[in-house]
């Protein structure tokens, strides 16, 4: 992946303020924010895909300019091929793990009544083991299965990257030890980009080829795993 973020923008809410400014370049396909709560990690996820606009600058993906404001350029959030997953996941309850996984696929010729009927969806289902509760509902799933349900939902899109914002803050201490280690072998089979806020050191170390420091709106300080940089 290459990802070139540089955006400023000014929130004003009430009597509080924030100023975003962010500057960062990768080509790794394994980046990991990390910092303070309030530093400015989500506003940064949500201007790549598209939710926050910045007031300056650029953001480009795969040389793609998904926002440069010199050039009048915005897409808007369902044209930027990005994936963005949710603390809590946001999946549908009252869907089936077929129907949530199929949603994205909604708007084309495909019959939301035959999720299975698709190709992509059984892909995804299978790729994930998930097969075997196709029909179940989210409260019917462990919190690793739902995990899987939502990346299989934002992969079936086949997006340029994965932004995962927190992806394990909901699940206990094992649970996290091992939803980290899938996610990250996951990632190396599929070979998808991802970007992954996380406050744990665990996950900065196994997930973070390209790691982020954010601060007071600002990245403090970066390191790129010796790997990925041999100069
Ligand atoms: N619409 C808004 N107007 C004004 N301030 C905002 C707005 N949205 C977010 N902020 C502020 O911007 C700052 C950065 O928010 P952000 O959600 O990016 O933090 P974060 O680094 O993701 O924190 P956490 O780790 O707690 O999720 C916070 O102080 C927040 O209160």
């Amino acid at each position: 992946m290459s990802i070139e973020i540089r955006i400023r923008t000014h929130l004003q809410a009430e009597e509080r303020s924030f100023d975003l400014d962010i500057a960062l370049r990768t080509d790794c396909n394994r980046v990991v924010l990390y910092g303070p709560s309030g530093a400015g990690k989500s506003l940064t996820l949500q201007a790549i895909a598209g939710l926050l606009t910045p007031d300056q600058g650029l953001i480009r993906l795969k040389q793609r300019s998904l926002f440069d404001r010199d050039a009048g350029i915005c897409l808007p959030p369902q044209q930027r091929r990005v994936a963005y997953l949710f603390q809590d996941y946001a999946l549908f309850p009252h869907l089936t793990v077929a129907h949530n996984v199929a949603f994205g696929l909604r708007s084309g010729s495909f019959n939301l009544r035959r999720p299975l009927a698709h190709p992509a969806v059984q892909k995804w289902l299978t790729a994930f083991e998930l097969s075997a509760t196709a029909n179940s509902y989210p409260h019917q799933l462990s919190g690793g299965q739902r995990q899987r349900v939502a990346l299989a939902r934002a992969l079936v899109l086949e997006p340029d990257i994965l932004l995962l914002d927190e992806p394990f803050s909901a699940l206990d201490h094992s649970l996290r030890e091992r939803m980290r280690h899938e996610l990250s072998e996951l990632q190396q089979q599929l070979d998808v980009p991802m970007m992954v806020i996380t406050h744990d050191p665990a996950d900065v170390e196994l997930l973070g080829d390209a790691i982020f420091e954010i601060r007071d709106g600002r990245i403090a300080s970066s390191t790129i795993s010796p790997l990925q940089n041999p100069l």
